[in-house]
C-alpha cells in the first residue's frame, strides 16, 4: 500500500521537518511523492505565505534561508490537506491542537496513522491529557510521538542530531521512522509513548529556569543544578501520573539530551534571559523576539501548576512551582536558587 504524508503545521519546526520528509518520501517505493502541509494562512511582505512557499520553496517567515524540496506543497485548507492523508505529522503550538482536531473530526480517511512532534500538555477540568491522547480520543486514530535535542535551525542545516520516536504500535513507530531517519538526523524508536511526550514538554519549563539562570549570571554550575532538579521533576512528575514510564526514556534524545540543548540554545531560554535583563513580561518578549513563534513554557508551567495545586502536590515540585511564579506572579527571578 502507499502512504500518503500530511503535514500539519509549518512553523519554525515544521519546516524543518518537511524537509527531511519531503526528501525522504522520494527515497522509498511505499510512499506517494507529494506532501501536502497545511499553513496557516497570513501576509509575509504583501503576499500569502503559501505562495511564497510554492514558488521559492523556501518559509521566509519561519525557517529563512533553507530550501524546501518542491515535492512540499504548502495548502491554506486544513481539510484538502489532510483528506487523502493515511500519515499525519502533528507540528504546531500546542495551544491550537484542539481547534485542528474539532475541524478533522469525521474528516480524514479511517486508515489514518498520526505522530505529534508538539510539545505540550492539554489541560481540562478533569486534569490533562497528552496530546497524542488528544489526538487518538478526537480523531479515533492511532498518535505516536516524535521528541529529541531538535533546535529547528540546527536540524535544517544538517548539523547531526538524534530524536527519539514513541511508540504503542510497533509497525507505526518503524513506518514513521522511515520519513524522518537520515544520516544527520538519526532516529531511535521506543515503547513509551507517555515518558517521550512528557520528557518534550516539560522541559520547556526547565528551559525558563536555565534562562532566568543566565540573566541573573549565576553561572554554568547553577544552570547545571536546574538541569538536574528539573530532570528529577520531570521523572517524578511523569511517574506519578503514569507509572508505567520507562526510566530509559530520560536517557534517550528526548531526555536528558533535549533538556541541555534547550536550556542552551532553545526560544524560552532567550526569552526568559530577556525576561531578567529587561524586566518585560513574558508575552511581551515573546512578540518582540519571536517573529510570530511561539513559547511553549510558560504556558506548560502554568498547566503543571494547575494539575499540581489542584492536587496540594506544589511543595513536591519546588522548581516547576517557582518557575510557574516568576512567569505569572512576579516573583522575582532570583528566587530560582532561593525557593528550591
Ligand atoms: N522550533 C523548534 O526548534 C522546535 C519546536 N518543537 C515543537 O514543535 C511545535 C511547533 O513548533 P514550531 O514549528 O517551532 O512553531 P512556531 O513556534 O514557529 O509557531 C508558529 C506557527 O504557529 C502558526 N500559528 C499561529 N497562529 C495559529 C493559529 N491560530 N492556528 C494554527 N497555527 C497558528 C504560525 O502560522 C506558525 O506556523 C511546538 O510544540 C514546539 O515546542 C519541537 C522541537 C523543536
Ligand atoms: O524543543 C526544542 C528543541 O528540542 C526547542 O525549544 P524552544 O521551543 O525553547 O526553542
Amino acid at each position: 500500500m502507499t502512504e500518503k504524508v500530511a503535514l500539519i503545521g509549518s512553523g519554525n519546526w515544521g519546516s524543518a521537518v518537511a524537509k527531511i520528509i519531503g526528501r525522504n518520501v522520494s527515497k522509498f517505493d511505499h510512499f506517494d511523492n507529494e506532501v501536502k502541509m497545511w499553513v496557516f494562512e497570513e501576509k509575509v511582505n504583501g503576499q500569502n505565505l503559501t505562495d511564497i512557499i510554492n514558488t521559492k520553496h523556501e518559509n521566509i517567515k519561519y525557517l529563512p534561508g533553507i530550501q524546501l524540496p518542491e515535492n512540499v506543497v504548502a495548502c491554506p485548507d486544513l481539510i484538502k490537506t489532510c483528506e487523502d492523508a493515511t500519515m499525519l505529522v502533528f507540528v504546531v503550538p500546542h495551544q491550537f491542537v484542539t481547534s485542528i482536531c474539532k475541524q478533522l473530526k469525521g474528516r480524514i480517511p479511517a486508515n489514518c496513522k498520526a505522530i505529534s512532534l508538539i510539545k505540550g500538555i492539554d489541560v481540562n477540568d478533569d486534569g490533562f491529557r497528552l496530546i497524542t491522547d488528544m489526538i487518538q480520543d478526537s480523531l479515533g486514530i492511532r498518535s505516536c510521538v516524535l521528541s529529541g535535542a531538535n533546535i529547528a535551525n540546527e536540524v535544517a542545516e544538517e548539523k547531526f542530531c538524534e530524536t527519539t520516536i514513541g511508540y504503542r504500535n510497533r509497525a507505526d513507530g518503524e513506518l514513521f521512522r522511515d520519513i524522518f531517519h537520515t544520516p544527520f538526523f538519526r532516529v531511535n524508536i521506543v515503547e513509551d509513548v507517555v515518558g517521550v511526550e512528557l520528557c518534550g514538554a516539560l522541559k520547556n519549563i526547565v528551559a525558563i529556569g536555565g534562562g532566568l539562570v543566565d540573566g541573573l549570571k549565576l553561572g554554568d554550575n547553577t544552570k547545571a543544578a536546574i538541569i538536574r532538579i528539573g530532570l528529577y521533576e520531570m521523572r517524578k512528575f511523569s511517574k506519578m501520573f503514569y507509572a508505567d514510564v520507562k526510566d530509559e526514556t530520560f536517557f534517550e534524545s528526548c531526555g536528558v539530551a533535549d533538556l541541555i540543548t534547550t536550556c542552551a540554545g532553545g526560544r524560552n531560554r532567550k526569552v526568559a534571559e530577556a525576561h531578567v535583563t529587561t524586566g518585560k513580561s513574558f508575552d511581551q518578549l515573546e512578540q518582540e523576539m519571536l517573529n510570530g513563534q511561539k513559547l511553549q513554557g510558560t504556558s506548560t508551567a502554568q498547566d503543571m501548576y494547575n494539575i499540581l495545586s489542584k492536587k496540594d502536590l506544589c511543595h513536591e515540585f519546588p522548581l516547576m512551582t517557582t518557575i510557574y511564579r516568576i512567569c505569572y506572579e512576579n516573583l522575582p527571578p532570583i528566587r530560582i536558587v532561593e525557593d528550591i
